[in-house]
């Protein structure tokens, strides 16, 4: 079975005291995870030491950054490297978000450099996909949710499935208080492991934890969570609070 991965991506909230802060709030309510839950705060690449070091005491959560560059080093103005978050301590970098390919203008083909260069260097990678509310209208949003882990994934190999995560992240669903609902969330989940199982074999694609974001808060994470193709989810707003977060952790420890 797969464990839930309940994780916190903080987008550019929280620099080095704030981090402080909901950390230390966090370790108040827990200092270790459940059995079958793992749990992940992704802070800003600032904030990452400061984490690092409050996560020493929190049992089975662990640090993940935001984005990472594809080159070892160089002239690349305002990136960071692989090396570096080994040298942090991050286990797990975000690769792909929404706000990353809109903002940033990171393409399928970015994606999947950043992804074959984290994978080589011990990262785990979550990858995000999902669809406008243009292409789900349009009923296209599974053909481009299909691309996108294609072309996530190309050149990954079965070896490395074990460091994959996917989120599938309706982009009209995040940040906007509108959640996927649960059969929404297990169909696009459904088909992603459909995916995965052409690109891995079968008992690798298997073990990969899908996660669902999008508006994921603590009144709605037990319908989402209880579908069985939705191992946790990749929360943003909810995941700022110490006690919204930790909710989640204990909702999913519930179902595990
Ligand atoms: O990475 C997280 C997602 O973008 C979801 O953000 P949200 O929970 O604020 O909607």
């Amino acid at each position: 079975m797969r464990n839930f991965l309940i994780a916190g991506n903080w987008k550019m909230n929280c620099g080095i005291s704030a981090t402080n802060k909901l950390l230390n709030g966090i370790k108040e309510i827990t200092t270790s995870l459940p059995d079958g839950v793992d749990g992940l705060v992704c802070p800003p690449s600032i904030s990452l030491q400061t984490a690092a070091d409050v996560l020493e005491d929190i049992e089975g959560m662990t640090l993940g950054a935001q984005n990472v560059h594809f080159e070892d080093n160089g002239a690349y103005t305002g990136e960071i490297s692989t090396q570096m978050l080994n040298e942090v301590g991050s286990e797990y970098v975000i690769l792909g978000h929404s706000e990353r390919r809109e903002y940033f203008g990171e393409t399928d083909k970015i994606v999947n450099a950043k992804v074959l260069k984290s994978l080589e260097d011990g990262l785990k990678t979550v990858i995000c996909v999902g669809e406008s509310l243009k292409e789900r209208k349009a009923d296209e949003h599974k053909l481009r949710v299909r691309k996108q882990v294609q072309a996530a994934l190309t050149g990954v190999e079965d070896g490395d499935a074990t460091n994959v995560v996917i989120a599938y992240e309706p982009i009209w669903a995040i940040g906007t208080g509108e959640t996927a609902t649960p059969d929404q969330a297990q169909e696009m989940h459904k088909m992603i492991r459909s995916v995965l199982e052409g690109v891995f074999n079968q008992e690798s694609a298997s073990k990969i934890q899908i996660l669902y974001g999008g508006s994921m808060k603590p009144h709605n994470a037990e319908e989402l969570l209880q579908q069985p193709d939705v191992d946790g989810g990749l929360i943003g707003g909810a995941s700022l609070k110490a006690d919204s977060f930790t909710e989640i952790i204990d909702i999913a420890k519930q179902l595990v």
